[in-house]
């Protein structure tokens, strides 16, 4: 049966209605159908290079040619409907000791041993952060907070451990440029905040190479351990960036100002020894044993008493919590800036059109 104009309507009202962002890709495909089903073939000028969001938008009604009013009308119901409350709380999986706690496609987080897990799960991406991925680390460190394990553990799926921010996070938002910046700022600013208030230990279990927010994040861990293989890179400048993540204070303090500006400035990309040597990494095993060895050691870290370990973790960051924070808010107004500037959408379009890789 077709989607009659009361479906249609329904279907629009029940997406504002929806509890859990759907993400950017599914976004645009709802606003092609939307003006397919209303407007019928895109009809308009293609919008400029530098206008990311538009040409996004129109790229994603533009790829629907000729597809009929009444079927793009019927595929915007169907995809409302796989979006109902049903399959939103099927996402949201279920707690319990020793089991699976999360369900979710590009995170997975499991509990075992005294150990909640956090792997990041996106491997034909290199694990690079979407916007939907820092809104479920922020709940997942909210519920691991409580939960009964000892301590918890990132580590990434796959050859990388993280390839940072997911560059097509702005050139994909739907809204416009400069929303897309301050809602960036608002989630990394909580995202950040979420590291500096865990209370039990936090571990990087680092597989493989890291870059950007992969990288400056490990400041805020208790301890990271890195194979081998894994390299640390910084490249802000190349991406007309500025650091985040409280590494413009954590970075000098740890490493010397001159080691720092080095990775900070001059996108210097470090390997696991070299990152060790300046004390970002705890330890660095053998890629052939990294993971039995490391797994090894953090199950017998997870039997300590974990009242002792949450009081000796809060002596140490009470000493700074005030200042981290007020370093993550300064550096999440400076990125805001830096989004919106020139040199900032060049290389993020340089990606992008394959033009450019670290
Ligand atoms: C709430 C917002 C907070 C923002 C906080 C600010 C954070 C800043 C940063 O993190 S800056 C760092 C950003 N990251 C990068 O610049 C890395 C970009 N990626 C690369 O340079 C390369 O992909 C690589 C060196 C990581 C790996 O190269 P290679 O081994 O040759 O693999 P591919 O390039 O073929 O990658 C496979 C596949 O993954 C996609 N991909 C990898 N990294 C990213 C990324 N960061 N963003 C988006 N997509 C990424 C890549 O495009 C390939 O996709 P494809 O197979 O072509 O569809």
């Amino acid at each position: 049966m077709r989607a009659s104009q009361q479906d249609f309507e329904n279907a629009m009202n029940q997406v504002k209605l929806l509890k859990q962002d759907p993400g950017n890709q599914v976004k645009l495909k709802l606003y092609a159908l939307y003006k397919q089903a209303t407007d019928g073939p895109c009809n308009v000028p293609k919008p400029g290079v530098f206008d990311l969001v538009n040409k996004a938008k129109w790229e994603a009604w533009n790829s629907l040619g000729n597809l009929p009013k009444e079927t793009a009308r019927q595929n915007y119901v169907d995809l409302v409907s796989s979006l109902s409350p049903s399959s939103e709380a099927s996402s949201q999986g279920k707690r319990g000791a020793d089991e699976k706690v999360q369900e979710s496609k590009d995170i997975v987080v499991t509990s075992e041993d005294g150990i909640t897990k956090i792997m990041l799960n996106r491997p034909a991406k290199k694990n690079a952060l979407t916007f939907e991925m820092y809104k479920e680390i922020i709940l997942t460190l909210k519920n691991a907070s409580t939960d009964n394990s000892a301590i918890a553990v990132f580590t990434g799926a796959g050859d990388y451990y993280c390839s940072g921010n997911d560059l097509t996070n702005f050139t994909s938002a739907a809204g416009g440029m400069e929303e897309a910046a301050n809602q960036g700022a608002v989630v990394l600013r909580e995202f950040v905040n979420s590291f500096i208030d865990f209370p039990k230990p936090l571990v990087a279990v680092v597989n493989g190479p890291a870059v950007g927010i992969a990288v400056t994040l490990l400041g805020l861990f208790d301890a990271v351990y890195a194979s081998d293989k894994a390299t640390f890179h910084t490249p802000f400048s190349h991406l007309g960036q500025s650091p985040e993540a409280c590494s413009s204070y954590t970075f000098p303090k740890m490493m010397g100002s001159a080691k720092a500006t080095e990775m900070l400035l001059f996108g210097k990309k470090l390997t696991a020894r070299e990152a060790w040597a300046q004390g970002l990494v705890s330890e660095v095993f053998p890629d052939s044993t990294f993971e039995k060895e490391v797994w090894t050691r953090l199950r017998a870290y997870a039997k300590l008493p974990p009242n002792s370990m949450r009081i000796s973790k809060e002596l140490i960051r009470n000493n700074e919590k005030e200042k981290l924070h007020a370093v993550n808010a300064e550096e999440c107004t400076t990125l805001k800036a830096r989004w919106l500037s020139e040199e900032c959408i060049n290389a993020i379009m340089n990606f992008v059109s394959r033009k450019a890789k670290l």
